[in-house]
């Protein structure tokens, strides 16, 4: 995979410290060899005494410790390696994921991601931390080795030489199937990730309309399906380990069997060369061998990786930003939409190029019939999808040249359904902050909200646990929540999109009141479903199938547009002005 091929190049120091402790291994095994041969051709053929060896013996247990010390340390810098390049790639799809967080949160199933961010990156570990270094290793030890043996004895170092590629042959093939077989593996993995999440959050739907069992039986079968992979992915394994297990037997087998020849019956050979090489021979195929084994983790990294990959490439625009500081001083920024549009996909929805101004302490509204873009347009005002085309320009400025968290700092956004974290209700509160909010600041956010009462009857007051590891909060509250969050924050531009389902007459009440008191020292651009917030906009953006089609007051609107008097009309029930 050549991804992992280039990233494991931009490791040069990594893979140089890498080559030469696989260099003091090599030395190390071989002069392992020598003196343990030494010692026992000493101590049992030449009645040496221990004074005698004693020198090899320190000798022996140096180079053991310098053996097992170059091991670890060059496992140490796979490991770090590893590390490395999991960190950056976390942080290329995280960053992938950030530019455009909307289209990434609305595209594609959310346990697949997870599934790619943890799992699929996960997976790439051994590529790094055992397949490199291993390869590292094998590029030098058996050639020290076959080096060390054409010296002692050449007929051991031909049989090497000739059964050796039989391991890397063995290893070709199986590694051909194990990457098809890992990037199923990967897919299956990630459709069972992404449908079980599916399912856990819409179970009380599925059980509403009677599907609870039916969805059961498709997640059944996507676990198998994921089992069957990962059955197959072992069996490669189980297979490819059993036949490199095999040849490396036979090749030290045929090793021993000419050493014994030459030994015994034809004399050639000294003791201490048959048992050096006997010695040395199990470690030349050992090596190979476990680069057969790492070859295979190597291979299903690789399958990893072109899933990262794969999501990596998939085409986002990211929503574009500078390094521009936007201070927020007394007055809300003046905003033009200038020729700005947008479009979801390849034949999906387009919102055509749509100019307008919105004054500092302007009251927009945004009106249309259901599906006609509102909230798509509320998106792009609020930096959450890029600007195709045309732009959008703050104080003069592009919005792409501002910094993402200087816009941000100046905004606000009240949706229909707020995200709560799973925290406090005071630490709901206060992600609004831009500084670090006193618990008074808190309280009195949740005051001007309209849900202080609210939270003071509970339990724990504003230390009650909500979001997932606690209570639920109804549409209602969960707004207030938003709005409190907006009292805290002081924003100088509140986007909020209004509530289409039916509210309590005091929640909406509130929602109204909260609106215009933090309307006093902000822009609000509101995608409004009630005549009421329509009437009372100083300006009313009028779309039309993406388009749009007439801005200006209601007045203005009633008298010369008549799909807007249709619309007017259908929101009164049927009631003309
Ligand atoms: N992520 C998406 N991918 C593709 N199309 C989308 C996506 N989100 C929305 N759409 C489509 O874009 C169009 C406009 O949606 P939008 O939510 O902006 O409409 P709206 O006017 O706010 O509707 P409503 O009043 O019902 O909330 C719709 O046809 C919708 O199906």
């Amino acid at each position: 995979m050549n991804s992992l091929r280039n990233m494991t190049f931009m490791y040069k120091w990594h893979m140089t410290g890498q080559l030469i402790l696989s260099f003091i291994t090599a030395l190390s095994i071989i002069l392992q060899a020598y003196f343990l041969v030494t010692i026992v051709d000493r101590v049992f053929l030449k009645q040496a005494v221990f004074s005698d060896i004693i020198w090899m013996l320190v000798g022996l247990l140096a180079v053991l410790a310098i053996r097992t010390g170059s091991s670890y340390a060059n496992d140490r810098i796979g490991i770090r390696m590893a590390a490395n390049v999991k960190a950056t790639y976390r942080r290329s799809l995280l960053d992938k994921f950030a530019g455009n967080p909307l289209m990434h949160s609305m595209q594609g199933q959310s346990g697949r991601k997870i599934s790619t961010l943890l799992d699929a990156v996960d997976d790439m570990d051994s590529y790094f931390s055992d397949y490199i270094p291993q390869l590292i290793r094998t590029s030098i030890i058996p050639l020290l080795i076959l080096g060390t043996a054409f010296t002692q004895h050449a007929n051991t170092g031909w049989i090497m030489l000739i059964t050796a590629p039989f391991i890397p042959i063995v290893m070709m093939i199986v590694g051909m199937q194990t990457k098809t077989k890992a990037e199923e593996q990967q897919e299956k993995l990630a459709a069972f990730s992404g449908r079980f999440l599916d399912t856990l959050q819409g179970l009380t739907t599925l059980k509403l309309f009677g599907q609870a069992n039916k969805q059961n039986d498709a997640i059944k079968q996507s676990s198998l399906n994921f089992r069957d992979a990962t059955m197959q992915i072992l069996k490669v394994a189980f297979t490819s380990s059993f036949m490199l297990e095999l040849i490396a037997m036979l090749g030290i087998g045929i090793v021993a069997l000419e050493l014994a020849i030459q030994l015994i019956i034809y004399e050639r050979i000294s003791f201490f060369t048959a048992f050096f090489l006997l010695v040395l021979a199990p470690e030349f195929y050992t090596t190979l061998k476990q680069l057969g084994s790492t070859f295979h983790n190597g291979r299903s990294s690789m399958g990893a990786a072109q899933k990262v990959t794969d999501a990596l490439a998939e085409s986002t625009l990211p929503v574009q930003w500078g390094d521009k500081h936007l201070t927020a001083d007394a007055t809300p920024p003046a905003i033009q939409l200038q020729n700005a549009g947008f479009h979801y996909g390849d034949d999906q929805f387009v919102l055509k190029g749509i100019t307008a101004d919105i004054p500092p302490y302007g009251q927009m509204a945004i009106a249309g019939r259901s599906g006609s873009g509102k909230t798509t347009l509320l998106h792009l005002v609020a930096g959450l999808l890029p600007v195709e085309n045309g732009r959008m320009v703050v104080n003069g400025v592009p919005l792409s040249h501002y910094r993402e968290k200087a816009w941000f700092d100046q905004l606000s956004y009240i949706s229909q359904q707020p995200y709560i974290f799973s925290g406090t209700i005071a630490d709901n509160i206060t992600i609004g902050a831009n500084v670090r909010a006193s618990r008074a600041d808190i309280e009195r956010a949740a005051e001007q909200a309209g849900i202080a009462a609210m939270i003071q009857s509970l339990d724990d007051d504003y230390d009650t646990l909500v979001g997932e590891a606690g209570r639920g909060l109804s549409g209602g509250e969960q707004q207030r929540l938003a709005l409190a969050r907006a009292f805290l924050k002081k924003p100088s531009i509140i986007l909020f999109d209004e509530p289409t389902t039916g509210l309590d007459l005091e929640t909406e009440r509130i929602l109204q009141q909260s609106i215009k008191q933090l309307a006093r020292h902000a822009t609000v651009i509101t995608v409004a479903h009630r005549l009421h917030t329509i009437k009372h906009a100083d300006n009313i953006l009028f779309l039309e199938n993406g388009e749009l089609a007439a801005s200006g007051t209601h007045r203005e609107l009633v008298d010369t547009v008549s799909s807007y008097r249709d619309m007017v009309r259908a929101q009164q029930g049927g009631r003309s002005e």
